[in-house]
Parts: C-alpha cells; structure tokens; sequence
C-alpha cells in the first residue's frame, strides 16, 4: 500500500467489557460502538480508565469479562489493522525520521520494496519534507509528534488509537497539528479513536464524543458539526452547544471538568 491507497475504516466494539489490572476493575461492564471512519473523542476524569479501553481496542490488555470486536471478529492480540499513537511513545532515537516510518510499515507487513518510497510520501504529507535523514533529538516537539502521525497512519491502518498525542505541545503547534490530524483523516479515511482531557480539542475533532463516567459507563454527547472545524468557531453558537454537551456529561462524572476556559475551571 502506499499513501495515496484509501484504506477504509473498521468498526470496534465493546460489548459488556469489563479491564482490570491485577485481579482490580478499572471499567465495569462497558459497552461502546465505534462507527467505521469515524473520529470517537474519549474523554473522561484523570484516572476513569480512558487509556486502558485504547488498550483493550488495540489488542494490548484482554478483557476479564465481555468482548472486544474488530470489524466482527473478536480481537486477542494486537494487529497491523490497528495502530497506536501514544503522547509519549518515544521515537528510536537512533533511527533517522525516515527509518522510524519505514519500521512502522515493515511491522505492518509491507514489502521492503517501496518502503522508502511510502515514508518519503508519508515526511511530505506531515509537513516534514527535508526532514526524513534528521534524527529525533534534532526535531522540535511538534515535528516529533508529525513523525508519531505518519508514524501511525503509514501502511493505511483501518483504526488509530490516539492517546493525547497532542497533549504536551503548546496551544499554537497543538492547534496546527489538530488541523494536520483532520486533514489527513480526510484523504486517508480510517477509524480514528482520540483520548484527550480537554473539551475544546474534544469538540474540535470528534463526529462523537464519548465520556468516560466514574462507574465506567460512558456517557454520550454527540458532536454534529461537518469538519473541518476551525479554532475560531469555538465561540459560535452550534459549537459551544456542542461543548455544553460534553461538559454536561463530564459534570455527571465523578470529577470536575478539564478546560482551558476559565468559565468553566
Ligand atoms: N499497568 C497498570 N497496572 C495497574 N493499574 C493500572 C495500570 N495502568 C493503569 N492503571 C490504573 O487504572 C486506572 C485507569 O488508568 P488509565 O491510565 O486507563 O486512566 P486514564 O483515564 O487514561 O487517566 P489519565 O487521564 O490520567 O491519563 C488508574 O487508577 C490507574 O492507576
């Protein structure tokens, strides 16, 4: 496959899942539905569980009850068809931007030949061109987390799992690297599952948001707006009934909301 091939995306479900470390419950009894080639926000209270069902979505914690489902069939392990993109999963750093990609898609199977190639494709698609023989301390923390993406998206997953990718850039790399995540949603269509803590981001990029409640059970806000939405919108009437939505059902949560409106800290 290369960059320009259109995966499409898979359908993930939780049916009654139940996740625990060591014997102790981290989510009850969870059931969630994420739609093919849609972008899901899980959002939720420090703590609620919201990277231990990415886990569970990627193949890497097994339920001790119910059943994780990838496009009907029950998911036991992990699988070049759905890749994660953590905050912090460390690019090697004695791989050059180029080679960091390339071994993401030779671990998703694809031939050695045009390897080289599709990364290539993949440093322009990110903004990164020019960049590809630079090593990762050379980079800023914008250009590392570009890397991440392409790094996540090469080799036409049909699901990302997103844990705050974006969560320690600041307010302005953040905002480019948003518009950057949607843009290449857009031509490169797959299942997007993205963690983050704060609601703007949440309203920005979901179709749906789902919120993580305090017994494990999420709590649905929807999200109806086209993308691509720009940060300017935030202050218009049908995004901030969006944004209420979801601060609504984080307030039924067992802790406060995180956002970066002072209005409601
Ligand atoms: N490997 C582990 N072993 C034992 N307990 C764990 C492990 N990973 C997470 N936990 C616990 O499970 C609970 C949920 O953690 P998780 O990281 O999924 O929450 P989160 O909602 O993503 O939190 P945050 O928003 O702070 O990142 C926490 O109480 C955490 O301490």
């Amino acid at each position: 496959m290369t960059a320009t091939t259109l995966a499409t995306g898979m359908s993930l479900i939780l049916d009654d899942v139940t996740l625990s470390y060591t014997g102790a419950p981290v989510i009850r009894s969870l059931s969630l539905t994420v739609v093919p080639g849609e972008i899901l926000v899980l959002t939720g209270p420090s703590g609620c569980g919201k990277s231990t069902v990415l886990r569970a979505l990627a193949g890497l914690l097994a339920p001790t009850a119910g059943r994780v489902v990838a496009d009907g069939e029950s998911v036991v392990s992990t699988s070049r068809d759905r890749a994660v993109v953590f905050q912090d999963n460390a690019l090697l750093p004695w791989r050059s931007v180029r080679s960091n990609i390339e071994l993401a898609l030779a671990l998703r199977g694809e031939p050695r030949k045009g390897r080289r190639a599709t990364a290539d494709r993949w440093i322009d698609e990110v903004g990164l061109t020019g960049f590809g023989d630079f090593l990762p301390k050379n980079l800023s923390g914008g250009m590392r987390q570009r890397v991440q993406l392409a790094r996540g998206l090469a080799g036409a997953p049909r699901a990302v799992m997103m844990d705050e990718p974006f969560g320690a850039l600041d307010t302005q790399t953040r905002g480019v690297m948003q518009r950057l995540l949607v843009d290449t949603w857009s031509t490169h269509p797959t299942t997007v599952v993205f963690v983050t803590h704060d609601v703007d981001e949440a309203v920005l990029l979901g179709d749906r948001v789902a919120v993580l409640g305090g017994a494990g059970r999420p709590l649905r806000a929807l999200v109806d707006i086209p993308h691509p939405r720009k940060r300017e919108f935030l202050g218009d009437t049908e995004t901030r009934a969006a944004r209420d939505e979801v601060l609504a059902a984080l307030e039924q949560t067992d802790d406060a909301p995180t956002t970066n409106d002072p209005e409601n800290r």
